[in-house]
């Protein structure tokens, strides 16, 4: 048994995982300040505070064998219209949270980073020494994290991951992909499934791919949840691992939303609108250095079942459950 702290388990990702942890026999504190997070999705057993990562120093203390570090702002176009809330909040937060690691020695880190620190790829599946050019704000606070990471690592003997999800999607049980307002593919054609909205709005179906709409790699939320407790068993003390976590699949806006209407047995009305400022045309993940490394391969690859398991999620909530 160890003791973990879980900044951002109030989130979608934390939560999933804090979950896995608890269900492994570990000890969890969630820190969130609920800036986007929801204090009913911590899961029951875990303690909760609520607090700022930027304020780690008071949160992080020596009992601690390890942190799980979700704590960020993570939409792509909103990071493009409000840049500085996203260097504050993710570069920020994190310098603070790494120092208090220091002071408090521990030193145990698994962080949350993201396939769009690698901006528009040169060739796909994307590989870790593949170059990194963000296209958006977001990307680039998730490289300067990253590479914060690696000096800590080099300098303190920090054990440290960096995870690169591609895109994270299904649910795991109770807990599930709630965003408010959303802003995420699957839940937002999930609401159109529902008649809480009235159409998908597809952000534009001129990029080079075969039907013109974005490419993403769907990984459930579940099998990336697994990833989390084996990295935090690989990671050794002066090494920065950093890790796809993605399915090497990628589905395009318009397969998904096909997907979702095979799934569902709704019709979804789809429109065409403006590309969004920040997307690349296509992000497909190797995971080789995961499943070499972590020994993890996902075991739920496929998009139905992953847009199933959020359906059922998104129906719960819906009846208030
Ligand atoms: N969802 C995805 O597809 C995806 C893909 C790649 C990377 N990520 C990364 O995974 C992490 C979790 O994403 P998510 O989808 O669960 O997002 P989320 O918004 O559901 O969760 C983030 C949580 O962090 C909390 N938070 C934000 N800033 C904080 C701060 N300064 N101090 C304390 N708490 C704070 C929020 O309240 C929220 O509960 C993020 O770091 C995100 O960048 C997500
Ligand atoms: O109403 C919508 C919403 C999204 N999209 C498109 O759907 C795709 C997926 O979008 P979204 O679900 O918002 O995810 P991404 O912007 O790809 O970003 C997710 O996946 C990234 C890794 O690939 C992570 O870094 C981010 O945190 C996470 O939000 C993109 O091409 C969007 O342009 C639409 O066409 N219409």
């Amino acid at each position: 048994m160890s003791k973990y702290l879980v900044t951002g388990g109030a989130g979608y990702v934390g939560s999933v995982v804090a979950a896995h942890l608890l269900e492994a026999g570990h000890e969890v504190t969630v820190l969130d300040d609920l800036s986007t997070g929801f204090r009913e999705a911590v899961p029951e057993g875990a303690a909760f505070v609520e607090g700022r990562v930027q304020d780690a120093a008071r949160h992080v203390v020596p009992s601690y064998d390890g942190v799980l570090h979700f704590a960020a702002f993570s939409q792509v176009g909103e990071s493009v219209a409000q840049p500085g809330r996203y260097w504050e909040n993710n570069v920020g937060g994190t310098m603070a949270l790494l120092a208090a690691m220091r002071s408090a020695g521990v030193g145990r880190l698994v962080f949350s980073s993201t396939a769009a620190a690698y901006g528009e790829p040169v060739s796909t599946p994307i590989t870790e020494s593949d170059p990194t050019a963000p296209t958006s704000p977001y990307g680039a606070t998730k490289l300067a994290v990253d590479h914060m990471i690696g000096g800590e690592c080099a300098a303190h003997g920090l054990a440290a991951a960096s995870l690169r999800y591609f895109n994270v999607a299904g649910a795991y049980g109770d807990c599930g992909e709630r965003h408010d307002p959303e802003s995420h593919l699957i839940p937002l054609v999930l609401q159109v499934a529902l008649g809480t909205r009235e159409t998908i709005s597809v952000f534009g179906d001129d990029y080079p791919t075969p039907d013109g709409t974005c490419v993403r790699d769907y990984i459930h939320v579940a099998d990336l949840a697994e990833a989390h407790l084996l990295a935090m068993d690989a990671i050794t003390p002066g090494e920065h691992l950093i890790c796809n976590l993605g399915n090497g699949n990628g589905f395009s806006v318009r397969e998904v939303v096909e997907t979702v209407r095979k799934v569902t047995g709704h019709p979804v009305p789809e429109t065409v609108a403006a590309r969004r400022a920040g997307d690349p045309a296509v992000l497909v993940a190797s995971a080789a250095t995961a499943q070499e490394r972590l020994g993890w391969a996902p075991s739920r690859p496929d998009l139905a079942g992953i847009v199933a398991d959020a359906w059922d999620f998104a129906r719960a909530r819906r009846a208030g459950a």
